[in-house]
């Protein structure tokens, strides 16, 4: 069982605040969602969790040891996979992971042998001896897996490490982080709602420097009922009235079998003939981030 406690922390590059005061309990047992827009600090924060760099003001404990005094009890436990694995076009899958095996002080025996039962369970052992310039995307994302993983950390922290995966490879990676969350502290940070959505236990929002939400995405579900709107298009689809309607983050489209409707975030109906309908995690979401729901 594994903790983390985020107390009162701050992040500031010279006069620009990154984010301020954050404050949250992290536990292993059910995958954890870091949810922000673009630019909204959530590498920062990773960087200083996982003892990249140092925050100007604040303090996270692991497991009650203080992460700034001892960088090493949190290097220990953790593993940590980054938006871009490292490339190294000429060294092959098993090459990579004996190195990387060195980097963590493992013994040869027990590097040989954990990078072999995992690159068999991420279903790599076929391709243990080819280089990984041969690899795609998804492979090589496989790979940073199977890196992070050896010596079974028991916190995995991952920053968006579904970027340029195809879809199949998305919901692979999905399944394996929802998995490794059942006995380890999992910390995945997205912009994509669909990454965690029905694998996160807990997720944090983090907009304009502060967590603007921390709970179940079921809870956030609830929050935003009776905010989310759904009509036909009444005129056609491509008019510039309707047109700039869309544009809006706060509206989607969606097929229903008597046409195209239209679904809306919103405190009030935003026609007489809207209905309310069931929110779901990317709305609520949205609804939060545009100020309609409350946080
Ligand atoms: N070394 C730095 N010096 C100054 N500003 C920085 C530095 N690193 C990041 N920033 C700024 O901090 C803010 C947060 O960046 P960060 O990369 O943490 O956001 P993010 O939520 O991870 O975004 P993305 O999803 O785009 O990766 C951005 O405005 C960025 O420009």
């Amino acid at each position: 069982m594994m903790d983390l406690s985020i107390q009162n922390l701050s992040m500031s590059y010279g006069k620009a605040t990154i984010f301020s005061g954050l404050n949250a309990e992290l536990h292993s047992g059910g995958l954890i969602g870091l949810l922000g827009p673009n630019g909204a600090g959530k590498t920062t924060l990773l960087k200083i969790l996982t003892t990249l760099q140092k925050p100007t003001r604040g303090e996270v404990l692991v497991n009650g040891t203080s992460l700034l005094s001892h960088p090493k009890a949190m290097q220990k436990v953790l593993g940590y996979l980054p938006q871009q694995v490292p490339y190294f076009p000429n060294l092959t899958a098993m090459e990579y992971l004996n190195y990387v095996a060195g980097m963590k002080g493992m013994r040869p025996h027990q590097a040989l042998e954990q990078s072999q039962s995992l690159l068999e369970s991420l279903h790599l052992s076929d391709t243990a001896n080819k280089r990984l310039k041969e690899f795609s995307g998804g492979m090589r994302q496989r790979v940073g897996i199977a890196a992070t993983l050896l010596n079974d950390p028991q916190i995995i922290i991952a920053d968006e490490p579904s970027t340029g995966l195809d879809p199949e490879e998305r919901v692979t990676l999905r399944n394996l982080l929802a998995e490794l969350a059942n006995d380890h502290l999992v910390l995945l940070s997205t912009h994509i709602v669909s990454d965690i959505e029905a694998i996160a236990g807990q997720i944090l929002v983090l907009q304009s420097g502060h967590f603007l939400y921390q709970g179940t995405p079921g809870e956030l579900i609830k929050r935003s009922v009776g905010d989310v709107w759904e009509y036909p298009i009444s005129a056609d689809w491509t008019s510039p009235v309707i047109v700039k309607q869309l544009n809006q983050p706060t509206t989607s489209l969606i097929q229903r079998p008597d046409g195209i409707r239209i679904r809306e975030i919103s405190k009030r109906p935003p026609l007489p003939q809207a209905q309310s309908v069931t929110p779901n995690l990317e709305e609520a979401y949205l609804g939060l981030l545009k100020g309609v729901i409350q946080s």
